[in-house]
């Protein structure tokens, strides 16, 4: 099982294509059993591209460490992260037995050295005179600093008195500069000591004060964005309320009906309400509690019975779920009648959800009739049920709100399908109404009627006059987050915005390969991106969903450059590579970097967005929902700019009044 378990680790974490420390060209492990018999491996990586210490500069060695390997205590509202730290990687204060194994008080060197950067430290044991104590005798030359000759006993004094500043209980120092200047001190000479009491080639590591009792680690290899800690999750599901309570209990009664081998049949409930009652917290609290639950259906920790998924890239980011098309190995242009998959390929899905009891699928507003089919299509090739179940008894939980926007392409699952209506035939509805997120009771109600607002049909006074409150005229220029209909509005913002914001922009011409023909078909990719240091943009490609890379989310341009890789000292940032499509019908291919310039954006890209200030834009809004979406971002009215108001921009479609009424109600 070990052996398993560090092979898909090594296969879908280390080696994926999301590169969390870099290419891999080589690598080596060796396996040990501690005492006890658990066991674990050491491994060693060869990274392409990785300087090399005493062969490249010490500033492009300490560049790349820092972009891999921290030893920061996440700030606390990154609960997550800062519980996984608190229990795994934190050093307790008391040590333990194997600390003292080789006579040292630590031999694992806790509490570590404070420092303000990341430098190295080396002593060759050719060509430097050892003391007796092993300390380097000889100047130490790492290029990184131009360190003071200092004397051994002096240097010894340094680094003693630094240690005992950090065991002193009684005493804090909020940063690394506080603590040397209680010591008479400061970083230069702090380094100069520590080289000169060194006996080995060492990093050591940018370490606040906080942080000398945390072991270092990379922040992408210890997130796991499937699993919330135990503590997280019981806060969570403590605080749902009374209606979110009602629906949690009634799904977790059927997990465990199931565990006790009762076979209850499978449901399909729809979980509905306005924007901000509190859905997605509802699905975190049912993922986690499902996924706990039936897990002990079977012994392999491995087997997936819960899947978490949302159709687009930014609403799976939102929920730390994947796309329904990755999981399910559904490709972009699907047509109907359903085409199964092959044979290697859903043996492959076979092997990974042949156990599968309950998908929950996020934005269901966003799925359309073909997509379902291609659900239930998938579900009943790996389940086998060799009957017309749906979903290959496979229970759902599809969650959304049909007044916000609906697929980009297709038709909405409110309306009637050619051929059998999955939707009404299965689902059951379970509502939510309390509106959590906006605590300005006022707005959240005036947002409910703008929601179901129809065509036609008058807007009460008082809310065409809050409405028109937020027409100030300001925002024009501002850097505040523009919201328009149309892709011209937004490039018409963006391109005013570049030339104000930007004092040297250039542009990148894609690079278009083989057949190109006039006829390039639709891309994200565009010919020209007009680019600059300090632009707002926003990427256009799922490039790792995990690490919030999605198609939709927002960056600010730290450099262009013509060369791979992140200048030193660009150690968050994230570097994002040119990536290739194929545009035309006979084999042209694109390669172009996936981005465009995002001062200002298009409604479908804010839906599932939150933000304190936005300007809207009414003037060429084209469909329904559209308006409900974007003036529903903002968490207060203060925070609303309209530009454009008309009345008329507002509306919702009449058919999905008429399936919210006719759906039944969920009962299980
Ligand atoms: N029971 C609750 N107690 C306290 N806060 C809650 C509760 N439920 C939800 N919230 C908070 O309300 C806010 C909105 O919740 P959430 O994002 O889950 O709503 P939503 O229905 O998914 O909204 P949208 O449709 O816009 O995505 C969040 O900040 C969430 O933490």
């Amino acid at each position: 099982m070990f052996d398993h378990r560090f092979h898909c680790f090594l296969k879908d974490v280390i080696m994926s294509e999301a590169q969390p420390i870099g290419k891999i060209v080589d690598y080596f492990y060796r396996v040990e059993f501690q005492q006890r018999g658990s066991p674990h491996t050491h491994c060693l990586f060869w990274v392409e591209n990785a300087p090399q210490i005493d062969k490249d500069e010490d500033h492009e060695v300490v560049a790349f460490v820092d972009h891999y390997v921290t030893c920061e205590m996440p700030p606390e509202d990154d609960k997550e992260m800062h519980e996984i730290v608190l229990s795994v990687q934190r050093h307790s204060k008391r040590h333990s037995k194997t600390c003292k194994k080789k006579g040292t008080t630590c031999r694992f060197n806790f509490p570590r050295p404070p420092s303000n950067r990341t430098f190295i430290t080396r002593c060759t044991t050719d060509d430097a005179k050892k003391d007796s104590d092993g300390s380097c005798d000889k100047e130490n030359n790492s290029s990184n600093i131009i360190s003071p000759r200092i004397e051994k006993d002096l240097a010894e004094a340094i680094v003693k008195k630094v240690k005992e500043a950090l065991m002193n209980t009684e005493v804090s120092f909020d940063s690394v500069d506080a603590l040397f200047a209680s010591l008479g001190i400061n970083q230069e000479i702090f380094e100069a000591a520590y080289l000169r009491m060194t006996r080995k080639t060492s990093v050591v590591l940018k370490r606040a004060p906080c942080d000398v009792w945390v072991n270092q680690y990379n922040r992408d290899l210890l997130h796991n964005p499937h699993c919330m800690p135990k503590q997280q999750a019981m806060t969570l599901i403590r605080a749902l309320n009374e209606k979110q309570s009602e629906i949690f209990y009634k799904i977790r009664q059927w997990c465990l009906q199931k565990t006790r081998g009762e076979n209850p049949e499978p449901f399909q409930v729809f979980i509905s309400g306005p924007g901000g009652v509190g859905k997605s917290m509802l699905i975190k609290a049912l993922h986690y509690e499902a996924y706990r639950i039936l897990s002990h259906l079977s012994d392999n920790p491995d087997e997936i019975h819960v899947l978490l998924t949302a159709p687009t890239g930014v609403s799976a980011y939102n929920i730390d779920a994947a796309t329904i098309h990755t999981c399910l190995s559904i490709g972009k242009d699907i047509k109907l009648p359903y085409q199964p998959l092959g044979d290697d390929k859903i043996n492959s899905l076979r092997s990974k959800l042949g156990n599968l009891q309950i998908l929950i699928i996020d934005e269901i507003s966003m799925v359309d009739h073909k997509l379902l089919a291609y659900v239930h299509g998938r579900l009943r090739q790996i389940k086998q049920t060799g009957d017309y179940s749906p979903f290959g008894k496979v229970s759902i939980i599809a969650v959304g709100d049909f007044y916000q926007l609906g697929p980009v392409k297709g038709k909405p699952l409110y309306t009637e399908p050619t051929g059998v209506n999955l939707w009404q035939n299965h689902f059951a509805l379970a509502e939510l109404t309390d509106i959590m997120r906006q605590k300005d009771a006022e707005f959240a109600q005036l947002l409910n009627r703008l929601r179901k607002r129809k065509k036609g049909e008058v807007l009460p006074e008082q809310d065409i006059n809050m409405l028109k409150q937020c027409e100030t005229g300001e925002g024009a220029d501002s850097t505040d987050l523009h919201i328009y209909a149309t892709n011209e509005e937004v490039d018409d913002h963006n391109r005013r915005m570049l030339h104000r914001m930007c004092s040297d922009t250039t542009v990148i011409h894609a690079q278009d390969f083989e057949r190109i023909a006039k006829t390039v078909h639709n891309t994200c990719l565009t010919q020209a991106l007009h680019i600059g240091v300090n632009a707002r943009v926003m990427l256009l490609k799922n490039i790792d969903v995990s690490d919030g890379l999605v198609n939709g989310a927002f960056g600010t341009v730290n450099e262009v450059s013509k060369h791979p890789g992140l200048k030193p000292g660009l150690t968050k940032a994230t570097s994002i590579q040119p990536e290739e499509e194929r545009v035309t019908n006979n084999g042209g291919i694109r390669r172009q970097f996936p981005l465009k310039l995002a001062w200002a954006c298009t409604i479908h890209k804010v839906q599932g967005l939150t933000v304190e200030k936005a300007v809207v834009s009414l003037k060429k809004i084209f469909a329904a929902g559209q308006a409900y979406v974007a003036l529903s971002r903002v968490t207060s009215l203060k925070g609303l700019i309209i530009q454009d108001f008309k009345e008329s921009a507002i509306y919702s479609k009449a058919d999905i009044d008429t399936l919210m009424q006719s759906i039944s109600l969920f009962t299980y």
